[in-house]
């Protein structure tokens, strides 16, 4: 083994970075031993200086993160603040000065993610970023390595962990959507600002980091169709027990059916009880990815919290720190298939719609002739009439197979009716 160590250089010591910590120097002998030489914490840079932090040497910590990263004898960056900046200057520059890069931003890699592997592939270092997609489950490594000689066809799974624990706490206990956000808050698998995880941009950013992963081309988070979970309402979910379903917030990135386009979405779903991602609680995460060869595998874990994350963010420091002594780089971007990414009005899935609609003779017939006329074929159809609701009634139409763009066009004529008083809420139906 080599005695020299490797020098970690800690960027953000919050949620994760006190858990990065915690482990390089708990597991210090056996990181040493399965990577073939010791690693050192050689640097930690904070916002809060004179926070106690158990574990972490003061001399280490300082507040100019961007010395540190230039510092020239670092060897791997770890950057866990997240954002865009500083972080995006700090990753470049951590190339510029030699050091290789593991990171768990994902809200950066979907934005900038092409131009961060080349200016890692510039200098010859890696970027890694397995913690940036479901937290510990390992999910890129074997998307971009072990199916690397296979073709996906779909990724399709729960990829945020504060969402599925607020919708699994609704559905299970009743608990209200500000209650179950606090608890998610305090347990650590919020990000800062709430909205990036209930308004689906946290679970848009993985779904383009997927999504370019699995089918070799450029998402960027611009790409991913964005609905999030805030509007999602107890009706919903009684809507779905009456279906047999719950309500997921899903992340779903495809290969179109002639292999020509790909989507990549994310928004709120009702799928099967039966299905096994409905029973994913709390804020664990499950992905689904298809591919032509190996079928169907499915991916399962934590996908939030600091010490999971940190698992993640070890596995990619010892494959890192690996490839330093061997003087090599591992898997860069691969965006060769250059594939078109289409609009959500081009998905075709299947819809649960509730209407609010005059209770009287001939209504059901009006309303199916608009979902006939825009070529969407009905499922099945339930009306029941409320005895609080003065001559209004619910009815809830179960699509098949259809397009966005045609529901779309289906439900603007169906709010022209001067029988339906309203469009309650329109849910995909997936997973079936
Ligand atoms: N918390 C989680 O469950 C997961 C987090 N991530 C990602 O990991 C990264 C870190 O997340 P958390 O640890 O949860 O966030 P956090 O907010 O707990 O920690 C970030 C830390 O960075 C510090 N910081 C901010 N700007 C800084 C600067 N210029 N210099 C030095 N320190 C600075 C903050 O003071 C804070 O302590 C983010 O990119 C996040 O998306 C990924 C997967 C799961
Ligand atoms: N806020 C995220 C953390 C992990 O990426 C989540 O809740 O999943
Ligand atoms: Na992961």
């Amino acid at each position: 083994m080599r005695t020299r160590p490797l020098k970690v250089a800690l960027l953000g010591c919050g949620v994760v970075g006190s858990e990065v910590a915690r482990i390089m120097t708990t597991h210090a002998d056996d990181l040493a031993a399965r990577i073939g030489a010791p690693v050192e914490l050689a640097g930690v840079a904070v916002r809060r200086p004179d926070r106690v932090r158990a574990g972490i040497d003061p001399a280490l910590v300082t507040t100019d993160a961007t010395a540190l990263v230039k510092r020239g004898d670092i060897d791997v960056v770890v950057e866990v603040i997240g954002g865009i900046e500083p972080a995006r200057s700090l990753i470049t520059a951590a190339f510029e000065h030699g050091a290789s890069v593991v990171s768990a931003n994902k809200a950066l890699l979907a934005q900038d993610g092409a131009a961060l592997h080349a200016a890692a592939e510039e200098h010859g270092r890696d970027l890694y970023y397995e913690a940036a997609v479901a937290g510990a489950i390992p999910l890129i490594r074997p998307l971009r390595e072990s199916l690397a000689g296979d073709k996906i066809n779909r990724v399709m799974g729960i990829v945020n962990g504060t969402t599925n624990f607020i919708l699994d706490k609704m559905d299970s206990t009743g608990a209200g959507y500000q209650e179950a956000l606090d608890e998610a808050t305090a347990l650590g698998y919020a990000e800062a600002d709430p909205t990036a995880d209930v308004e689906g941009f946290d679970a848009a950013a993985k779904a383009a980091i997927l999504a370019g992963i699995a089918f070799h081309t450029r998402v960027r988070l611009d790409d991913v169709h964005r609905e999030g979970m805030t509007e999602v309402t107890a009706a919903d979910f009684a809507s779905a027990k009456a279906m047999g379903c719950t309500i997921k917030l899903l992340a779903i990135c495809e290969r179109a059916e002639d292999g020509a386009s790909v989507t990549a979405r994310v928004h709120p779903a009702m799928i099967p009880l039966t299905h096994p991602l409905a029973s994913v609680r709390g804020a664990y995460n499950a992905v689904f990815v298809e591919s032509d060869a190996a079928g169907q595998l499915m991916f399962y874990g934590p996908g939030a919290g600091g010490a999971p994350t940190a698992s993640a963010v070890l596995g990619d420091l010892v494959a890192v720190c690996r490839n330093r002594l061997d003087g090599s780089t591992g898997p860069g971007e691969s965006a060769y298939a250059a594939l078109p990414v289409s609009p959500m009005g081009e998905v075709v899935t299947r819809y649960h719609i509730s209407l609010d609609v005059a209770d009287k003779p001939g209504v059901l017939a009006q309303v199916a002739t608009v979902f006939a006329e825009h070529g969407v074929s009905i499922d099945t159809v339930r009306q029941q009439g409320r005895p609080d609701s003065d001559g209004e009634a619910s009815l809830v139409v179960v699509t098949h197979r259809a397009s966005d763009a045609a529901l779309g066009g289906t439900v603007e004529a169906l709010r022209k009716l001067d029988t339906v008083r309203g469009v309650a809420s329109i849910m995909r139906v997936e997973g079936e």
